[in-house]
């Protein structure tokens, strides 16, 4: 398979503080990979690297073979909005947008017809078995119908990437492995690589590959949750 994205030597610090110590990654195309390690370690911090959120203070973050440090913001962000998908622990959908409105957002922000958004917005939210929330609003829905609906808002425009920060971490245990078990199956089926932080065991199961960070680098021990649990 070939190289999707692969960061190299990536240095990153808040002020004083570093969060990124040399780590080195690559993510092949429809690969899912686990990243894992203590509070603190630099997870999100090296998440939000790759998806080109954050500039890298030092290192490079190729995707498919093209250095995105280089390019303009405005370049990075239409990559962003094309290219890959963005998830985070707080489906943060928009409180005045319908379930449907929000998932068919990310569609109308990259120019499909309203019409045409709203329906794919509808298969989409089907596909994660919410269909009929589609005219509600987030305030109420449960919170794992308001992750699913975040889910189906992410992978809508069918990314390449899928960049998912502790996207289970605020439902129960139960709630938290079938959402995380219907983004793998879409994500298998779409062929969408997907970068997913969490501290969770049962959750990195989920990965094919699990890369543990301790303080900012690679865990020298090489042992991550999987080989620990
Ligand atoms: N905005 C910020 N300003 C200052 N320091 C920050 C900021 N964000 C993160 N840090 C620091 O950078 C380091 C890495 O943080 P990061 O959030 O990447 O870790 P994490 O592994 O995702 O943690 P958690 O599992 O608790 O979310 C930590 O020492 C953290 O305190």
């Amino acid at each position: 398979m070939n190289t999707l994205l692969q960061g190299t030597a990536l240095h990153r610090a808040y002020g004083p503080t570093p969060a990124l110590r040399g780590v080195d990654i690559e993510v092949t195309e429809g690969e899912i990979v686990a990243v894992t390690g203590p509070s603190g370690c630099g997870k999100s911090t090296l998440l939000h690297c790759l998806a080109g959120i954050m500039r890298v203070d030092s290192g490079s973050v190729r995707y498919r073979d093209q250095d995105i440090g280089l390019w303009s913001e405005s370049a990075r962000s239409k990559l962003r909005r094309t290219e890959f998908g963005v998830l985070f622990q707080f489906g943060q959908l928009v409180p005045e947008l319908t379930a449907g409105e929000n998932v068919a957002l990310p569609l109308l922000l990259g120019g499909v017809k309203r019409r045409e958004a709203q329906k794919t917005a509808e298969e989409w939210l089907d596909r994660f078995g919410v269909a009929e929330l589609a005219g509600k609003l987030p305030g109420a829905m449960s919170g794992g119908q308001q992750q699913r609906c975040a889910v189906a808002r992410a992978m809508v425009t069918e990314p390449r990437a899928l960049f998912a920060d502790e996207p289970t971490g605020a439902l129960d245990v139960l709630t938290g492995e079938q959402v995380l078990g219907e983004i793998v199956r879409v994500a298998r089926e779409k062929g969408m690589a997907v970068v997913l932080v969490t501290h969770e065991a049962q959750i990195a199961a989920y990965a094919d590959r699990e890369i543990s960070l301790r303080d900012g680098a690679l865990d020298p021990t090489g042992l991550g949750l999987r080989t620990r649990a």
